[in-house]
């Protein structure tokens, strides 16, 4: 049984696949307690793996939170391959997806000050997203193997509640480092879901 905060339909508005409509599945507790967390990962409902399949109607599911790691996700993901669909996950970096990277078509890892923008070793993904909040160093808080690895792969994203401030930070990150690319949360620009 996994614990649901919700399932919507959306469009992905960070990152890489920016625009595309998606399922997501909002599961709820999270392993750390950041300062600016935005998200209720409230538990709403229990559900099993199935249940959470059949409300899915895009193709592409995105499996957040919270911390969707802090669950076995190998039954939900199997669900899901079962029904052909496009898995994405976003993780906070702190736990090993190694073991389930197999069931995954998208995995983003979003490293959090709370823990010093670490990255656990056995955390694979495809791409990284940076919080811009004001203490976000990229010089500092990316390492050089991960920036030469993931280039143009590496969001910085301005912190949404001082939006104006942060994004401009970003765009001079970028023109210092052109590993780095500059991203927005487009749902919270037009206030969707
Ligand atoms: N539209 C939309 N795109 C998103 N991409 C990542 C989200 C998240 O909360 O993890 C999210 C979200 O909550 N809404
Ligand atoms: S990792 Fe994400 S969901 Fe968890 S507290 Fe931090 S911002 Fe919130
Ligand atoms: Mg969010």
């Amino acid at each position: 049984m996994y614990r649901v905060n919700e399932i919507f339909h959306s469009v992905q508005g960070e990152g890489s696949y920016l625009g595309c409509p998606a399922t997501f599945v909002r599961l709820s507790g999270c392993n750390l307690n950041c300062a600016w967390c935005d998200t209720d990962h409230s538990e709403k409902e229990f559900l099993t793996a199935e249940e959470i399949a059949n409300r899915v109607d895009y193709e592409k599911v995105i499996i957040t939170g919270g911390e969707p790691t802090i669950y076995d996700l190998k039954p939900l993901l199997l669900e899901l391959k079962k029904r052909g669909k496009k898995t994405m996950l976003e993780t906070n970096g702190t736990n090993p997806t190694d073991d389930i990277r197999h069931l995954l078509d998208w995995i983003v890892c979003s490293p959090k000050p709370e823990t010093n923008w670490a990255i656990n070793e056995r955390c694979l993904f495809d791409e990284l997203k940076y919080v811009v909040d004001g203490n976000f160093e990229p010089e500092i808080h990316i390492p050089k193997g991960i920036k030469e690895k993931y280039k143009d792969r590496i969001w910085l994203q301005p912190e949404s509640s001082n939006f104006n401030l942060r994004s401009k930070e970003a765009f001079y990150f970028a023109m210092k480092d052109s590993s780095l690319r500059v991203g927005i949360q487009l749902h919270k620009i037009i206030n969707v879901r």
